[in-house]
């Protein structure tokens, strides 16, 4: 078989790229001009990025075979991740591999801010032994002010409070448990904690709603000789506001490892002695790029495989514990989806799905992505996966509609129960996950089985008196078709049965016919596939 391709755009670590190449055809091109990378990106599967390679529409378009775009980090501001979902490629970073190098960065040029370590050392360097200029500020005692207390942003806090700062931190998308976590104080407003701090730190993502939300209102509202550090994304302080602010005094030092425009090399911001700049290192140690190069080379194999990704971007986040919890579940729901159009061709309106059980704890939003995945991908063209396969059912003006109950009944743990309208209930199952792991339904259209969703199953409905099961086996026996394991369900005795048949062999059209003129047959039998 074809081994399947991956272009690597920018420097990752030498150990991705092993274990890259045990089984994919890879491509290094470091730096690749655009250009190029537009007109050869149509023979890749995968493509590796870091934070330069500009992922946008056209290339996305253009690369047809792309299954994943992964990233070679954290921040995926490169990526148009909402053009990657609508063409369904999953767009997957390594969000924990590189947080304490950039944590430990953000120190760094705390520290060589204030005691301006870099104008010193280029003074010295340059042969003058002067001390007079460069006293700086202890850490010790000041307040720091965390802007962002995510993954860094949190270890940034820590670090900070061996110290003895004062670490004080907004950020109104977390719990307060996550502040006391980390020692931090919570201020409800971004005013608050410019006024109270000495030092300032960002570590928020960049988006339309951080980029320059430290602009010159802001930073008037700081202590005069503020310290601030940026080695989150460019922007997330204005640079203009700085740059007024080192001209005004009232900002004593800043430390930047990103910038607005990048790459740069030519600044305002690097006239002046009290910047410490530095060109996007945060992330540039052995220990981050060796972990971030074997994380993106797994996540691109994984997802080339078919298998689940554990970091997607364009798709809800999960612990990894949680994630294998929900995996056979997940599989159940894809499979519950498939039998939809295996059975009937009428256009879909609605879906109702259930969740029931203690899995309802659990982020129940994959496996809904999921039942989508394997209702879609039989009758569409275009590929459908689990980052695109929601949009694509509402794009179909399909409604999705998600219920939980803590409570199932006792006989099993958790259910999922999935109702498909047109406009009637065209379909109701109800699945759930055998004691061995493996997905079975255990409802169809209110006839109650224990059937178990895998490989060749034979559904037909029957009139439940004597003398029609067994002739209808012996057919199938006749025609060389081993019954695997079989299950009668009936509502009500005397009236319709189905039949659901696990069989080992596949059935002819002809053998269906044969089948359906059986005596006590209502139906002309369907085989599921899964
Ligand atoms: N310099 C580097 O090389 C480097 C390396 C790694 C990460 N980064 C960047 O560092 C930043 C933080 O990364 P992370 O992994 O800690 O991200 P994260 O997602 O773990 O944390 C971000 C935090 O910011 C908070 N936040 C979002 N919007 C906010 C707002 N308007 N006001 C206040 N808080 C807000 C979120 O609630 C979250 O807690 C990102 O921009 C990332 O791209 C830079
Ligand atoms: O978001 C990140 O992971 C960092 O900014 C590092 O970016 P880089 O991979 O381009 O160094």
């Amino acid at each position: 078989m074809e081994r399947k391709k991956v272009l690597i755009s920018e420097r990752i670590a030498e150990e991705g790229v092993e274990i890259l190449k045990r089984e994919l055809d890879v491509d290094y091109r470091d730096g690749i001009s655009r250009e190029e990378l537009l007109s050869i990106i149509d023979r890749y599967d995968a493509l590796i990025v870091r934070s330069v390679t500009r992922v946008d529409e056209e290339l996305i378009q253009r690369g047809k075979r792309l299954k994943i775009v992964g990233r070679a980090g954290n921040g995926v501001d490169n990526i148009d991740v909402d053009v990657c979902t609508r063409y369904g490629v999953i767009v997957a970073n390594t969000p924990d591999s590189n947080t304490i190098s950039a944590a430990e960065q953000t120190i760094a040029l705390m520290l060589a801010g204030a005691r301006k370590t870099a104008w010193a050392n280029n003074y010295l360097k340059s042969g003058v032994w002067d001390r007079k200029p460069f006293r700086g500020i202890e850490l010790y005692g000041k307040t720091v002010g965390i802007v962002g207390l995510g993954r860094i942003g949190s270890m940034v806090a820590t670090r900070l409070k061996a110290f003895n700062m004062r670490v004080i931190a907004y950020d109104p998308y977390i719990a307060d448990e996550r502040f006391e976590r980390f020692g931090a104080e919570k201020k409800e407003t971004l005013e608050e904690l410019m006024r109270e701090a000495d030092i300032i730190t960002v570590h928020t993502p960049r988006n339309e709603e951080t980029m320059h939300m430290i602009d010159e209102k802001m930073l008037s509202l700081a202590k005069d000789g503020v310290g601030i550090v940026n080695c989150a994304r460019g922007g997330i302080i204005k640079e203009t506001a700085i740059i007024a602010g080192l001209e005004s005094g009232k900002i004593a030092f800043a430390g930047l490892d990103v910038f607005e425009k990048e790459p740069i090399t030519d600044s305002p911001l690097f006239k002046f002695n009290n910047v410490v700049v530095t060109p996007h290192l945060g992330a540039d140690t052995y220990e981050a790029q060796k972990r971030v190069g074997e994380d993106i080379a797994l996540q691109v194999i994984k997802a080339l495989r078919g298998e689940i990704v554990p970091n997607v971007v364009n798709l809800p986040t999960m612990l990894k514990e949680e994630l294998d919890y929900l995996k056979p579940y997940i599989t159940l729901a894809e499979k519950m989806g498939s039998i939809y159009y295996q059975l009937e061709r009428t256009p879909i309106s609605r879906i109702d799905v259930t969740y029931s059980g203690p899995i309802t704890k659990n982020e129940t939003e994959i496996l809904t992505i999921a039942l989508l995945k394997g209702l879609l991908s039989p009758v569409m063209e275009e590929k459908v996966n689990y980052v695109n396969a929601r949009l694509l059912a509402q794009d179909r003006g399909i409604k999705i509609y998600e219920h939980r109950e803590e409570q199932t009944n006792k006989r099993y743990k958790n259910l999922i129960n999935v109702k498909i309208f047109t406009n009637r209930c065209a379909l109701d199952i109800t699945g759930t996950i055998s004691r061995a792991k493996n997905p079975i339904l255990v409802e169809i259209n209110g006839y109650e089985t224990e059937t178990d969703l895998e490989g060749l199953v034979l559904i037909v409905e029957n009139e439940d008196r004597p003398r029609v099961i067994g002739p209808f086996a012996t057919i199938l026996g006749d025609h060389g078709i081993n019954i695997a394991s079989m299950k009668v369900a009936r509502r009500n005795k005397g009236e319709k049965a189905v039949m659901l048949i696990n069989v080992d062999n596949e059935v002819s059209e002809e053998l269906m016919d044969i089948l359906a003129k059986s005596d006590g047959i209502m139906s002309r039998p369907k085989l599921l596939r899964f």
